[in-house]
């Protein structure tokens, strides 16, 4: 049965890394010492409430400097979160055969049970993960794809898409604001698509070879998430790679790369990677905002006009960007690069 594809499935019986999860010599972790990022802004944002205008400077310098910081006194219920991740566990505990019906190498699946990247079948080596996707908004629209069992899930979960989405369109709000853009220029066309995706990485043989994604900058508006107290996402900054701590209760905001375009190059959108560990299950779950799939992309005019710029990307549909991400590997930069204006 193909589900037994999921790493979950198998690691258990092995005792060394199967081939097709080594990564080349230039990708692979290795043995570095990767140092903590240190600089890793946080964001307190029950200060937002009383001291906005500094909360946005924090949060845009956050966004030019890096492309990724953290939230704390985010004001999403933290037995919610709790919650959350819980049933998330349960879920990718849960035995095969309650499981089998989400599972499917069909990446145009909507609600499914993956393992690896989205296209097992055609990735030459694979990835230290097993992955649950589904659209979260509208959740009404959505919510009877989702799985079933655990019984709490679409409860749960439901309560926690809607917590942070309402967060998301917060933390955009001040980075519209940041960006003296006309109020609600995050609308229903640039963030109408939400989408929750959970990950599970299982102890792995050997982290040295593996990775439990690769590098990538997330291809969306922005990303809300959740890692709970184990480390493994790591950020690129200047070369280098540097471990994003765990904070307790904390969201990690990643800008995405039609952000970065939207705002003509001025956020960052950072460069990330997961490693994998060889003791604990590492459970996290990333909410993704994403704009209509009908709409065309482009730097903000009245940020152009603002600032009396010219734009560094040419306007794109969303379609011709996702295929543009696909033939470039996720590759964020490389995408980008087909959308530049030389100049
Ligand atoms: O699991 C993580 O720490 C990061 C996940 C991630 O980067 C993604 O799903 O795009
Ligand atoms: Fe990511």
């Amino acid at each position: 049965m193909v589900m037994e594809n999921l790493v979950s499935s198998w690691c258990t019986t092995v005792k060394s890394l199967p081939q097709n999860y080594v990564f080349p010599e230039d990708a692979r972790p290795g043995n570095k010492i990767v140092p903590i990022f240190k600089n890793c802004p946080i964001i307190d944002l029950e200060k937002a409430v009383s001291d906005r205008n500094n909360a946005i400077q924090q949060i845009l310098q956050a966004c030019q400097d890096y492309g990724l910081f953290q939230v704390i006194n985010h004001g999403v219920c933290e037995d919610l979160i709790k919650d959350t991740i819980g049933i998330v566990k349960e879920f990718f505990n849960m035995p095969n055969e309650d499981k089998a019906s989400l599972y499917s190498l069909d990446p145009q699946k909507s609600c499914r049970l993956y393992t690896s990247s989205f296209d097992y079948a055609r990735e030459s080596i694979h990835v230290w993960r097993d992955v649950l996707k589904h659209p979260s908004h509208p959740l009404e629209e959505w919510v009877d794809s989702w799985p079933p069992k655990p019984s709490k899930y679409r409860d749960v979960v439901g309560k926690y898409s809607v917590e942070v989405r309402n967060l998301s369109l917060r933390i955009l709000g001040m980075i519209c604001e940041g960006l003296e853009l006309k109020p609600r220029y995050f609308g229903d066309e640039l963030t109408g698509v939400q989408t929750l995706l959970s990950n599970h990485y299982p102890p792995c043989p050997d982290p040295s070879l593996a990775l439990g994604i690769s590098k990538h900058s997330d291809p969306y508006i922005i990303t809300i998430l959740y890692q709970e107290n184990i480390g493994g996402l790591q950020v690129m900054k200047d070369g280098q790679w540097f471990g994003v701590e765990p904070v307790a209760n904390a969201f990690v905001v990643n800008i995405g790369l039609l952000l970065k375009v939207i705002s003509n190059g001025k956020l960052e959108s950072a460069e990330h990677r997961v490693v994998t560990n060889s003791k604990e299950s590492r459970y996290t779950i990333a909410s993704f905002i994403n704009t209509r799939s009908d709409i065309v992309i482009e730097p903000a005019k009245a940020l152009l006009e603002k600032n009396d710029c010219r734009p560094l990307y040419r306007a794109f549909s969303l379609k011709d960007f996702q295929q543009t991400h696909k033939e470039h590997r996720g590759e964020g930069e490389a995408t980008l690069e087909v959308f530049k204006i030389e100049g």
